[in-house]
């Protein structure tokens, strides 16, 4: 079989995070977003919705025989009409007024119903065999409705690995040189000098570009920062603490000879601000023992990350294994760091996870 660049999936898949940017922040700027509250008690807006219709569309036009797996579903929409047209109302209106980016994506939805059913079109249940997508139409959802980051996401797995990764973040500055700001996730505003969008093709390295409003803007090579001495390091964590233990981040920090507070923000920005250098490590340490990562909350960024120069693994070391369905069955939290300092990075993980377990 020709191997390959992958270089169509990703201008699409360029395009089609970009587009679904266009409506996530129409819904950023306007005061109603129609939240919802899903079983697992976390929130989705139409924003989620319309991002997640936007991009399906796109790859169902390109790659009609590809596999989606994508965090939301249609239900609450087809029990609620009223909530369904308003997201229709953004879809439809959603145009990228670059005209051969629009069409490349094979132009805009047919209708309202069927809408619904290419939301559904996401419920693949994943795995090791085949070419699949993972979406977050919106990672960082609480962060999204607090104003703070949130990202678009798309991957591309091939027999489990991931080759193509996109993550499009509206509120991060468009400079790789930007410093973090201990604020930056909460002060967020998609003003100018804001909206980036990070990608990686396995094998080509990791890149940058400004977020435009249809022709891609031109991409610029990034990398993790050169860290030679851990204890130097500025550490990014979540700023859900049930989503990761602050406790144990600030021991493991402490351990490491880190001084710099933590950055916190919400969604794969993280692994985006690492890979361009503006951060250096990532920890995602596991709060409940029953709760399993999804793999739409870390395709794009893992990728991105190793391919700008860095490491991600779980906890144990592991590699992030995206072959066991809809979530990272085998792995329990994320570590991602320059390669120079990952192996003390997590000989002190495990020192410090290790003694709780004792106790
Ligand atoms: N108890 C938990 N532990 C870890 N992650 C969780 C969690 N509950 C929800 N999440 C996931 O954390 C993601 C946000 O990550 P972060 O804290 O890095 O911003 C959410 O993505 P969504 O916002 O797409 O639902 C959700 O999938
Ligand atoms: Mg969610
Ligand atoms: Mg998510
Ligand atoms: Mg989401």
């Amino acid at each position: 079989m020709a191997t390959s660049n992958y270089s169509r999936e990703l201008d699409i898949a360029l395009l089609a995070v970009q587009r679904a940017t266009l409506l996530t922040k129409s819904v950023f700027h306007s005061h109603a977003k129609g939240t919802l509250n899903k079983s697992d008690a976390s929130p989705v807006t139409i924003g989620d919705f319309g991002a997640q219709a936007l991009i399906i569309s796109a790859l169902q036009h390109n790659f009609p025989e590809d596999e989606i797996v994508a965090e939301e579903e249609a239900k609450d929409l087809r029990e609620n009409t009223q909530l369904r047209d308003t997201v229709w109302n953004l879809v439809k209106d959603t145009i990228l007024p670059h005209e051969q980016s629009q069409s490349a994506l094979g132009g805009s939805l047919p209708s309202a119903e069927r809408m619904l059913d290419i939301i559904d079109k996401g419920d693949s249940k994943g795995g090791a065999k085949g070419r699949i997508w993972a979406i977050d139409p919106i990672d960082g959802t609480k962060g999204f409705l607090r104003g703070g980051q949130y990202a678009v996401c798309l991957a591309l797995m091939v027999d489990g690995d991931v080759k193509v990764g996109v993550l499009g973040c509206p509120n991060l500055p468009v400079s790789d040189s930007e410093p973090l700001s201990e604020n930056i996730g909460a002060d967020a505003t998609d003003d100018e000098r804001k909206g980036v969008l990070f990608s990686a093709v396995q094998g080509q390295g990791a890149h940058s570009r400004p977020m435009s409003t249809g022709k891609l803007a031109e991409g610029q090579s990034i990398h993790m920062s050169p860290l030679s001495n851990v204890s130097d390091a500025t550490f990014c964590e979540s700023v859900e603490a049930a989503h990761s233990s602050q406790g144990d981040a600030a021991n493991i920090a402490k351990k490491l000879g880190i001084t710099k507070p933590s950055v916190r923000m919400d969604s794969q920005a993280k692994y985006g601000s690492i890979a361009r250098g503006a951060g250096d490590l990532y920890l995602r340490l596991p709060v409940r023992a029953d709760y399993v990562e999804k793999i739409w909350d870390h395709a794009a960024g893992d990728l991105i990350v190793r391919e700008a120069g860095g490491e991600v693994t779980d906890a144990e070391s592991n590699r992030l294994d995206f072959s066991h369905g809809r979530t990272l069955l085998r792995n329990k939290g994320v570590i991602a760091a320059p390669k120079s300092v990952h192996g003390k990075v997590i000989e002190v993980v495990k020192e410090v996870l290790g003694s709780k377990s004792k106790v």
